[in-house]
């Protein structure tokens, strides 16, 4: 109990005897700070860092002779010695090896160091905190450590004995082994000693090609050094029993010669590679034969990339310059074709929130625009049938309207949009998703033809013929169809593709309605420039059938009125 209650007090024991200055540890650090008060010294000197000065006779502070340097490198911010690159050295101490780790300053038992090399070479006496000299010093070339010095010129020391196993090589020994490898010559020549200027000389002359690599440096500085030998020979004269000036004034002439070569050097020249090969058009930069120039030829010339471009930019010119009629205007405009803001579709009174809202009537309700509708389109779209070749098509028992057009024109979405059925038919943003020909019944009364798309697509070249093959025999022969509404992106007009199958439909008399698509993309007066456009183009076609459609199957623009076309299809269509 006794025991316990000591041990629970016996800090503030010793925080008591502390404060009294009785503690065992301040009494030790007292001992030694007398010490060194004693011997002169004052303030605290552990690694070194402070600065070391003591009192004089008068009292003043005066700086100790045999620190002063020390002092001033300190000052001068030049602590490091040379021997402080050595890393760590291991030292024999009391039978037993200490790590000494230099880049601390101490030893492993933490005792200063860096001290104990600069005492050495300052008479080898060194401060320390017991008898104010150092304990430990050791000298490199003695191979021996001291283990104490005393101010009296006693030292007690040991012999540096190497290890078996971790011996640290010496100069000499080092030297040896990196003059003398296994072929009897200096591999690395980094490491070794410098070389004489004439084993220089036979090393770059004497390459393994025998002559040197730098052919150039090599001739230059020879023809200098002739010049300069030359120099050399008179001025000797006078110097020539003096074999060290002799010596001075060569390196001094080969500086000078090694410089003037660097500025004379001419600059190099480039390297052309030509490469023989009978097709390689590669080679056309490296020509030699002097271009010739025919400005009759080259003005006549025309670029081909140029003269599309102008004629792109000319069809562009053309399209703007086409002269629209009000009629047009005011059907686009009241519409609501062409790209809009939805606050116009909102002022116009459509509800936004409905898919394709445009193909409702404005301020109606479901009921009402139910009524108004077409009774053919709010039959049920369903897919019956799908045919890769001819041979597998249904036969016609209704009427049928087909959706032809390039890929991605928005065929299948245009089926979609005029039943409201969305997903019904198959669509994507990639072209050539419709592969067949897809037949779907509108109910008991009409047949809509999803056609394959042509022109680009992802797929084969001869996949996309097979296509284009069957969309022709179709359209051509297929009995029971009334109509192919031919889809023609607003954006992009009619091109070749597209008047290759009017031609064909033209041939087999075979009724066909031009559809605008898209038209949401494009600015209202294009739209009108357009349809104006293609119904000039069309002007003369028997087949083809009037009016010219615009629709956009996402503002449901114009869906409403192809519908009212199309219903009438199957009103007076007769088998
Ligand atoms: N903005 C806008 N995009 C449309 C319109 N119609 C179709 N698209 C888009 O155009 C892309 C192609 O539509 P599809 O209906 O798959 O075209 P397609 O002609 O059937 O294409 P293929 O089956 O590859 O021949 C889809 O990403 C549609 O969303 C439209 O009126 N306006
Ligand atoms: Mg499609």
């Amino acid at each position: 109990m006794h025991q316990e209650t000591s041990s629970k007090y016996s800090h503030l024991k010793k925080r008591a005897k502390f404060a009294s200055g009785k503690s065992d540890s301040s009494s030790r650090e007292n001992a030694k700070t007398l010490d060194f008060k004693e011997k002169g010294f004052r303030g605290d000197d552990r690694r070194g860092q402070s600065r070391r000065v003591k009192t004089d006779s008068v009292g003043s502070n005066v700086e100790d002779e045999r620190y002063k340097r020390r002092n001033d490198s300190e000052r001068n911010g030049s602590m490091k010695s040379k021997n402080d690159d050595y890393r760590s050295k291991r030292v024999e101490r009391d039978g037993g090896f200490s790590f000494v780790d230099k880049s601390r300053n101490t030893d492993s038992r933490g005792r200063g160091l860096k001290s104990n090399y600069r005492g050495r070479k300052e008479g080898g006496v060194q401060r320390n905190e017991t008898n104010g000299f150092s304990g430990r010093d050791f000298d490199r070339k003695k191979k021996r450590v001291y283990t104490n010095k005393f101010t009296n010129g006693e030292t007690k020391f040991h012999d540096i004995v190497k290890a078996p196993g971790n011996k640290r090589e010496s100069q000499e020994e080092r030297g040896d082994r990196r003059n003398n490898t296994e072929h009897g010559e200096n591999k690395n020549r980094m490491f070794n000693k410098r070389e004489s200027q004439d084993e220089r000389g036979d090393r770059r002359k004497n390459d393994e090609h025998g002559e040197n690599r730098n052919g150039f440096l090599r001739k230059n500085r020879e023809a200098k050094s002739e010049t300069s030998k030359q120099l050399h020979s008179k001025q000797t004269s006078f110097t020539e029993d003096h074999e060290y000036g002799k010596k001075k004034l060569q390196n001094k002439k080969n500086m000078a010669d090694d410089s003037m070569a660097m500025f004379d050097r001419p600059k190099r020249k480039m390297r052309l590679f030509r490469i023989e090969y009978p097709n390689d058009t590669a080679n056309k930069r490296f020509d030699n034969t002097p271009p010739t120039i025919d400005n009759t030829t080259t003005e006549q010339k025309e670029d081909p990339e140029d003269t599309e471009e102008n004629a792109e930019m000319s069809k562009n010119a053309q399209f703007r310059a086409i002269q629209l009629s009000p009629s047009i205007i005011t059907f686009v405009n009241e519409n609501l074709l062409g790209r809009r803001r939805e606050l116009e579709f909102k002022k116009a009174g459509y509800d936004i929130e409905l898919p394709s809202p445009l193909d409702n009537i404005p301020f109606s309700t479901n009921t009402e625009r139910e009524r108004i509708e077409e009774s053919v389109f709010r039959n049920k779209l369903e897919f019956f049938a799908a045919a890769k070749v001819s041979s597998s098509f249904p036969s016609p028992d209704l009427p049928e309207i087909a959706f032809a057009g390039r890929s991605n024109v928005g065929k299948s979405s245009l089926l979609n949009s005029l039943t409201r059925q969305w997903g019904v038919a198959r669509t994507s943003d990639k072209p050539g998703l419709t592969q067949t020909i897809n037949f779907f019944n509108l109910g008991s009364k009409l047949c809509l033809v999803d056609l394959p798309g042509y022109g680009f697509a992802y797929a084969k070249e001869e996949v996309k013929e097979s296509w284009e093959e069957l969309v022709k025999e179709y359209v051509t022969t297929r009995e029971g169809l009334k109509r192919v509404c031919l889809l023609i992106d607003t954006k992009w007009g009619m091109k070749a593709r597209d008047h290759e199958l009017v031609e064909l439909m033209e041939r087999s008399k075979t009724k066909y309605q031009i559809v605008l698509t898209k038209t949401d993309l494009a600015f209202p007066v294009d739209v009108a420039r357009r349809a104006t456009q293609i119904e000039e183009s069309l002007k003369t076609k028997k087949s083809a059938l009037q009016p010219l459609m615009m629709v956009s199957s996402k503002t449901g623009a114009g869906i409403r009125s192809l519908r009212t076309v199309l219903s009438n299809i199957s009103r007076f269509a007769r088998f």
